[in-house]
């Protein structure tokens, strides 16, 4: 084995949005070698006196306003000594979600890009997207994270689009607010959104009960017992 070395630590982050019909990711395009011109997730070097999760905030900091992300998480370690040219870099990556309806202003160098499309990506920043969006769907189906999909206030069709598109597959309104009613996850307004073009019975606005991730469905068999037996 070569002799160990100093290696880079660098932060990723993966900033996902939903747009109608595919996810979005927040993407730079690379001005220098190596990869000039292609594709890269906003991030850089850890700093010596920061931990990751602060790191990934500061780099991201320089490509979007922080205040537009509604959740932030860790995702993975990158560390395949191949990952990009030598010197060898490990990375750590975040996922990060914005909400639909934030257009958050970015520099000239930055731009969404669909999941689903990518352009060229520089290093291995395209698998680092699709495990993002992966932990996206996993986390739909048992916690309440799409509270950081969703705008504010919303109604039933609106939410089922943005499942749609980050689970890449029809979604049925009336099992989502079944299921999302169940979990205790969706709360009514009380109001209703203003009718479309084609008139129609106004659609009742939703909001998330909470906008801080919980997990809504841990398994039945993990849960502690109700009592001893
Ligand atoms: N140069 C390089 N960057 C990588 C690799 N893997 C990887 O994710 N990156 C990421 C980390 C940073 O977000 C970005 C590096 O950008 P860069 O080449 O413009 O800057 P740098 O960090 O080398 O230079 P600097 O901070 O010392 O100015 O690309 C890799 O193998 N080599």
């Amino acid at each position: 084995m070569e002799a160990e070395g100093l290696i880079a630590h660098d932060v990723l982050a993966v900033v996902l949005r939903m747009a109608p019909s595919s996810p979005e990711v927040l993407l730079w395009q690379r001005a220098r070698e190596p990869h000039t011109g292609r594709w890269a997730l906003p991030g850089g070097r850890l700093g010596a006196t920061e931990d990751v999760e602060a790191s990934v905030r500061r780099h991201l900091a320089e490509k979007v306003d922080l205040g537009e992300v509604a959740h932030v998480e860790q995702l993975s370690v990158f560390s395949d000594p191949h990952r990009g040219p030598a010197p060898r870099r490990v990375a750590t990556a975040f996922l990060g979600l914005v909400p639909s309806d934030a257009d958050p202003a970015v520099p000239d160098d930055t731009a969404w890009h669909r999941v689903d499309a990518l352009p060229e990506t520089a290093f291995d920043h395209g698998e680092i997207t699709r495990a993002g969006l992966e932990r996206l769907r996993a986390k739909l189906s048992y916690t309440n994270i799409g509270f950081a999909l969703a705008p504010e206030v919303f109604s039933i069709s609106e939410l089922r689009g943005l499942y749609a598109a980050a689970l890449g597959h029809r979604v049925s309104a009336t099992n989502l607010q079944r299921v999302l009613t169940r979990r205790g996850v969706l709360v009514p307004t009380g109001s209703t959104a203003a009718p479309g073009p084609s008139g129609g019975r106004p659609a009742a606005l939703f909001r998330f009960s909470e906008r801080h991730l919980r997990v809504t469905d841990p398994f039945a068999t993990l849960r502690p017992p109700e009592r001893d037996c």
